[in-house]
């Protein structure tokens, strides 16, 4: 869509074209809500003001793009937004040129944005990159890492920060709070207008000394004087629903030819009434009914989430050196139930991975027993703290991997994918995964017990219910589930336990089936009877194939010089798997039971 030439009225009347689209697709279909509903005047600022052609247009995490798709030829197209082999909910360049660069995972932003300049710089070239950062997203470390090089480099870079007082959850933390103070502005205001008093009444025309006293003071306490610090200049607050204020503020900015912050204040929701303000359930949404906000409901079966939060919580009853962190995702990992519980015990450290891992590290060095409970994927982040300042010294961490496996329409940059193969080969660590409700109550009390760190993980929903008796969990050993009369073994580990059982069924053979409960340490006893008696092996895990299950089995039967057995591994090939429904998905990897029977046979 052409926006450059258009008025403040026409501008008005797009940004009402593109609230319906978004509200009637993603009430259909599902997707992201409250952010890019938030974001959609700021947006419309950026295209107007940058040239999307050439500008890079950098959105952090990127959920709250769909505006920016909707823009740049995507208006048709985003009926298909985050469906299998639709449109992406994210940033893609590959779908699109007018976007710069994947996200998904928050915080990245200004490091891109830094690396852009200083590549616009070397190549003499006109450009200016642009932002769009939310406040919940500030609290990162990369965010600071980025704004120290930038402030000092001082290359033209334009940071919108999109503000609507809302991480998912509330946002927690000083930088917060900082920058909800400056948005009230209140002690800025009452404390200029004393100052105003004080020098007008006590003070004779051209006071030098004690006036500049004054001055400074107040500077000190200027909106954005953090960043004015840090070298980035900061315009602001300024109403990020407002788009003439918007083009007028960013017109300045980009004039500046340095690093600006531009601080909008702007309601999350905004333009559905249900949504807007601080509603953590319109953040990312299931399909619901537009008249009335009522969510469609789909499955009743109680999460795998669920039934962590519960079982946590009931060790935390019991044991009062259990303690728990999440980084800005109480609900999605069902921490929620335990800040309200145990509030001294359990934290939300905002979006802030790395030191989650590494202030529980101290917290198992004084004794507690934490429980950092944070999705597949983003543990990504923490990967050299867990190495570091976990493993190394051999803390007691639990590390509860929520979302393991295909997560669905998220795709690519949220897939719970590669934790085995990141935690595996890493000394001091223990592997092990529930295959099902009961097995992730003894999963925990596991952990619990053990006197190292480890890592279990268990899917986004419900795990399957099984028929088989669940028992506790002994370091190192598996479970043989059931006995076979031809030459195969099933081996699975976690959710991918049910799945052999359910080729199991399809496959006229009697199959044995191990659940291997351990991936590290591996039941290598158990491993080496079975080979006397198995020796076409097939390994089931919702996890990668290199460095995963089927790796650490080959592993150890070529040091067993076990050379007889054929493994064959059902795990994901070496891809970055698409967005979509989790079964068309697996479908599309052929990775659903009655295609795993086929190669069974
Ligand atoms: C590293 C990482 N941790 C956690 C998340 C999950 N997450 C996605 S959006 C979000 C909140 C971001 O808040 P903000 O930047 O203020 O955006 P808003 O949704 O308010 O527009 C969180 C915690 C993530 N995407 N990346
Ligand atoms: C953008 C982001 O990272 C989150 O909003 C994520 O999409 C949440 O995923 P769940 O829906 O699995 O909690
Ligand atoms: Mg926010």
């Amino acid at each position: 869509m052409q926006i450059k030439e258009k008025s403040t009225e026409e501008l008005i009347q797009i940004s009402n074209k593109i609230r319906e689209r978004i509200i009637d697709v993603v009430s259909r279909k599902g997707g992201h809500f409250s952010s890019t509903l938030g974001a959609v005047e700021l947006t419309l600022g950026m295209h107007k003001v940058f040239d999307v052609r050439k500008d890079p247009f950098i959105f952090d995490v990127s959920h709250q793009c769909y505006a920016h798709k909707l823009l740049t030829n995507r208006w048709e197209e985003f009926e298909t937004v985050r469906q299998f082999d639709g449109m992406c909910g994210f940033t893609k360049p590959k779908e699109s040129d007018a976007d710069y660069f994947v996200a998904g995972h928050s915080s990245t932003s200004i490091s891109i944005a830094t690396g852009a300049a200083k590549a616009i710089k070397l190549k003499n070239e006109d450009r200016v990159p642009v932002v769009m950062i939310g406040d919940g997203s500030m609290s990162a470390g990369m965010v600071y890492e980025a704004m120290n090089e930038l402030g000092d480099l001082k290359l033209p870079v334009v940071i919108i920060l999109n503000d609507n007082e809302m991480s998912i959850a509330k946002p927690i933390g000083a930088i917060s709070k900082y920058l909800s103070k400056i948005l009230a502005g209140k002690f800025y205001q009452s404390f200029k207008a004393r100052v105003d008093k004080f020098i007008r009444n006590n003070m004779p025309e051209g006071t030098t000394y004690l006036a500049k006293r004054v001055e400074n003071s107040i500077k000190l306490i200027t909106p954005g004087i953090l960043f004015e610090e840090l070298g980035i200049d900061y315009i602001g607050p300024i109403d990020g629903h407002d788009i003439e204020e918007i083009i007028d503020t960013l017109t300045i900015a980009k004039s500046m030819n340095k690093p600006v912050i531009v601080h909008a204040r702007t309601t999350k929701g905004k333009g559905y009434k249900i949504a807007e303000g601080q509603h953590e359930e319109w953040h990312g949404v299931g399909p619901f009914n537009i008249e009335d906000g009522e969510f469609i409901k789909k499955s009743s079966d109680k999460s795998a989430t669920a039934v962590y939060s519960d079982a946590l919580l009931n060790l935390a009853e019991k044991y009062d050196n259990v303690v728990g962190v999440t980084a800005a995702m109480p609900s999605g990992t069902g921490l929620d139930k335990l800040l309200d519980k145990f509030p001294d015990r359990f934290w939300d450290v905002a979006i802030a991975e790395q030191h989650a891992v590494t202030s529980m590290a101290a917290m198992a060095k004084e004794g507690f027993k934490p429980f950092v409970t944070i999705y597949s994927t983003f543990l990504q982040r923490g990967f050299d703290q867990i190495v570091h300042d976990v493993c190394i010294m051999g803390l007691p961490v639990v590390f509860a991997m929520d979302r393991a496996g295909i997560v669905g329409n998220d795709g690519e940059t949220h897939q719970g994918v590669f934790d085995i193969s990141f935690l595996r080969f890493i000394p001091n660590m223990v592997l092990f995964a529930p295959r099902d409700n009961q097995t992730l109550n003894f999963a925990l009390d596991f952990a619990y017990s053990l006197d190292k760190p480890c890592a279990i993980r268990y899917p986004r929903g419900a795990f399957k219910e099984l028929d088989y008796k669940a028992n506790p969990f002994v370091l190192g050993k598996s479970e043989l589930l059931k006995d076979g009369k031809s030459n195969k073994l099933f081996i699975a580990y976690g959710a991918g336990v049910s799945k052999a059982i359910e080729v199991e069924k399809l496959h006229e053979e009697d199959i044995a089936i191990l659940d291997l409960r351990f991936v590290k340490p591996l039941d290598k006893d158990m491993l080496i009877k079975l080979s006397e008696k198995y020796n076409s092996w097939y390994i089931f895990s919702d996890s990668q194939k290199q460095g995963g299950v089927a790796s650490a089995i080959l592993e150890l039967l070529s040091e067993e010089n076990i050379l007889n057995i054929s493994v064959n591994s059902f795990e994901y090939n070496d891809i970055f798997i698409e967005h979509g429904d989790t079964k068309l998905v697996e479908k599309s990897l052929e990775l659903l039971a009655d295609q795993l029977v086929k190669k069974v046979i």
